[in-house]
């Protein structure tokens, strides 16, 4: 069953068309990767899947809801998580308050820091977010900093403060940009073990070893339109695909 439906998504920025009649279907359950040479549309697409671009015309709906004209808080709220290409964490706060946050705003619908002196008496908030370090392998860390954190432990802390707010949708922005080679492997693992939680994951991705490593399925975008899509092998060997990535340089 498809959780993720696009029909005929269009974005223009002035006169470019950053998005043209793009389709998409994501099956629940799926990891879904999108590829596509720089400047194709990818970053413009999730943003439109999130609230923080609306598409000129077209229709996206999430299990069920279309999505367009929703915030993007409301859009988190019905089950859309997104890990951004630079980790978006608290870097001044400890591990623990970080994923305290999330939290309490799924529980409650919202966190101001006025609501510190509740969280500090919340033992459910407080057990939540410490079984959620746990689960991601930074329960070690609970107390650090988190801008000192590596970047692979930031991108990790990013993912427990977007899987504790039990998404359905785990939208995953180039996860392993910038990361070593060590890194990127142990963020596959990773990837692939919140895999039996039922979270389906869109993630935009450059490196192929990662995509080949999780993807069921595979779109590739070029100059903002869907041009072709299947599994990880399939698309490896489509001319059109070669094509786009710069006239044929190989996968
Ligand atoms: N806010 C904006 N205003 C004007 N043009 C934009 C804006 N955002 C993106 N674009 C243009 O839209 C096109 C698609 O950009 P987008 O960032 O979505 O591509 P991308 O596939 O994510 O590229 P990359 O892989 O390099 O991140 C590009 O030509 C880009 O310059």
């Amino acid at each position: 069953m498809g959780i993720l439906e696009v029909r005929d998504v269009n974005k223009n920025f002035g006169g470019l068309k950053a998005l043209n009649k793009v389709e998409l279907d994501v099956e629940e359950g799926s990891v879904h990767a999108i590829i596509g040479p720089n400047g194709a549309g990818k970053s413009t697409f999730l943003n439109c899947l999130v609230g923080l671009l609306v598409p000129d015309s077209g229709e996206v709906n999430f299990n069920g809801q279309s999505l367009l004209g929703i915030k993007p808080h409301e859009i988190n709220q019905a089950g859309v998580s997104r890990v951004f290409q630079t980790p978006e964490i608290f870097a001044d706060l400890s591990l623990i308050d970080n994923v305290i946050i999330p939290t309490f705003a799924a529980r409650d619908g919202a966190f101001s820091f006025s609501a510190w002196k509740r969280v500090d008496n919340d033992k459910e908030v407080r057990d939540k977010a410490e079984h959620m370090l746990e689960d991601i392998g930074l329960i070690e860390k609970r107390d650090v900093i988190a801008g000192s954190l590596s970047r692979g432990d930031k991108r990790r802390l990013e993912l427990a403060m977007c899987l504790v707010q039990k998404p359905k949708l785990l939208l995953l922005d180039e996860p392993t940009a910038g990361m070593s080679r060590a890194d990127t492997n142990n963020t596959i693992e990773l990837l692939k073990s919140i895999g039996g939680r039922g979270i389906t994951k869109v993630i935009i991705e450059h490196d192929m070893h990662v995509v080949f490593s999780l993807a069921d399925k595979v779109s590739v975008m070029a100059q903002g339109t869907v041009i072709a899509e299947g599994t990880p092998e399939g698309i490896k060997g489509d001319p059109r695909v070669q094509e786009a990535y710069l006239g044929g340089a190989h996968l």
